[in-house]
């Protein structure tokens, strides 16, 4: 397949490299040898190439095919909120949690690009999704939503400059993209981990969701993009709830900024800077290369002026050693709380300063319901642990194994450090 990707964002590259050029100036871990000045001066040059370009083909094709999947979920989510009878697009799983043709489709999407840009034999996929009820024979109506749903999306590849199939993928096609997903990561070597839709009971309920997407190497999180199609690039948006607002309100907003448009967030390791570019609107005919503007924690870090997010349901978090954490540390502001990694989205833009999140003890905690978020507020300035204080590990598998009760992601230090004592002062007393 030939890579059409264009680099979205050219005004990376002057800050990028003289923060090479600094770092490299304290630390020059270059261990070739030079004879003469001109000759290293050459292999700094090289090196700084491979620097600068150090997955950045990789990161160009994750925010490519992270906007196609959010563009999908808009089609998707605008159907199932008009239209009532479209019950049967959603399904329960068997631990009761909801999952839809969006689910399937972005999944299969997904999978279908990273295929063809690095070779299907190659590729390495951790996702939520499996093909076992939808290859089921009562469910032949909603594998054929989801092929026509894959085949719309992916027709639509050219304008982001990724290339489509040549012809429409089949059914057998679609269910070997989503089955393809089913790698269970490691320490070892490059993983993509793929949330199709996370906060899948809010994208039901017309509410916030996200599409996140990130790449594993040797156990660390090198690259996360998060789309988070009903978070509007401009806090004030929010207040409007969602697009549904206006279309439900037949309200047009004052000017002919793009109000309704929700925001694809991204970061690198180690480069120090996290971009969000808004949600493409697939009806024009350009819509390639995207602009990104740098995103940046929240400078707070009095307790009394911080907000905190947790998940939506009680079922997810308690809320009450939330409350009570919350209480101890001094925070005065009521939760935000938020269906799926728009959370993460919320610390990583400045938007809030703390997200917590306490599962029941025994539930174990999945790598693509954290590894885009994770990386995308530690590259904006913020800090994530464990409760206990320690990184999230992703190097075991599917699950973050080893999590010491519950997650912390804090703006900045200070907030952290006061959460993660008051966690330390407060769990004996409490019944989690
Ligand atoms: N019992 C339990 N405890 C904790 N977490 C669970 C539990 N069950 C599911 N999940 C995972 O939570 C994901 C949704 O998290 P949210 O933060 O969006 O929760 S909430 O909907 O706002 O309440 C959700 O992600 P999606 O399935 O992608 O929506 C699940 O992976
Ligand atoms: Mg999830
Ligand atoms: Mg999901
Ligand atoms: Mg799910």
């Amino acid at each position: 397949m030939h890579q059409k990707f264009a680099h979205p964002h050219h005004h990376h590259h002057h800050h990028f490299r003289n923060k090479w050029r600094l770092n490299s100036s304290y630390n020059n871990n270059n261990n070739k040898v030079a004879s003469t000045l001109s000759s290293s001066v050459i292999i700094m040059e090289e090196e700084m190439k491979k620097q600068e370009g150090e997955y950045s083909k990789e990161l160009g094709i994750a925010v490519s095919v992270v906007q196609m999947a959010c563009s999908l979920c808009q089609t998707v989510q605008e159907s199932l909120v008009s239209n009532k009878s479209n019950s049967d697009q959603v399904q329960s799983k068997d631990d009761n949690s909801p999952v839809t043709v969006a689910d399937w489709s972005v999944q299969a999407t997904v999978s279908w690009v990273l295929s063809e840009c690095f070779g299907s034999s190659y590729v390495s996929i951790v996702a939520e999704e499996d093909v076992e009820s939808l290859s089921r024979s009562d469910n032949i109506s909603l594998l054929e939503a989801v092929v026509e749903t894959v085949n719309a999306c992916l027709a639509e590849a050219p304008k982001f400059g990724l290339s489509c199939p040549v012809k429409s993928l089949g059914t057998s096609e679609v269910l070997e993209a989503i089955s393809r997903c089913n790698s269970t990561g490691g320490p070892k070597g490059r993983h993509w981990v793929l949330d199709p839709v996370d906060g899948t009971l809010g994208f039901v309920r017309g509410d916030q969701y996200a599409v996140a997407l990130a790449m594993i190497e040797d156990g660390e999180v090198v690259l996360g993009v998060l789309g988070c199609p009903n978070y509007p690039m401009k806090k004030e948006w929010l207040s409007y709830h969602h697009r549904y607002y206006w279309m439900m309100s037949k309200l047009s907003p004052s000017s002919s900024e793009s109000w309704d448009q929700g925001c694809v967030m991204y970061a690198k390791r180690g480069s120090g800077e996290a971009w969000m570019q808004p949600l493409v609107n697939t009806n024009m005919e350009y819509v390639w290369p995207n602009s990104a503007r740098p995103i940046r924690v929240s400078p707070i870090d009095d307790p009394t002026l911080a907000t905190f997010c947790e998940p939506v349901e009680k079922a997810n978090s308690s809320h009450s050693f939330t409350a009570g954490l919350a209480h101890s540390v001094g925070l005065r502001k009521q939760p935000l709380r938020v269906y799926s990694m728009v959370k993460y989205a919320a610390i990583a833009r400045g938007d809030a300063e703390i997200f917590m999140k306490f599962a029941k003890a025994g539930y174990k905690e999945k790598i693509w319901d954290h590894a885009a978020g994770v990386i995308i507020i530690q590259e904006a300035g913020g800090v994530v642990t464990d409760a206990g204080g320690r990184p999230l590990d992703f190097s075991k598998g599917i699950f973050l194994e080893g999590l010491d009760r519950g997650i912390i992601a804090c703006s900045g230090a200070i907030l952290h450090e006061k959460i993660i004592g008051a966690v330390y002062a407060s769990w004996d007393s409490s019944n989690l």
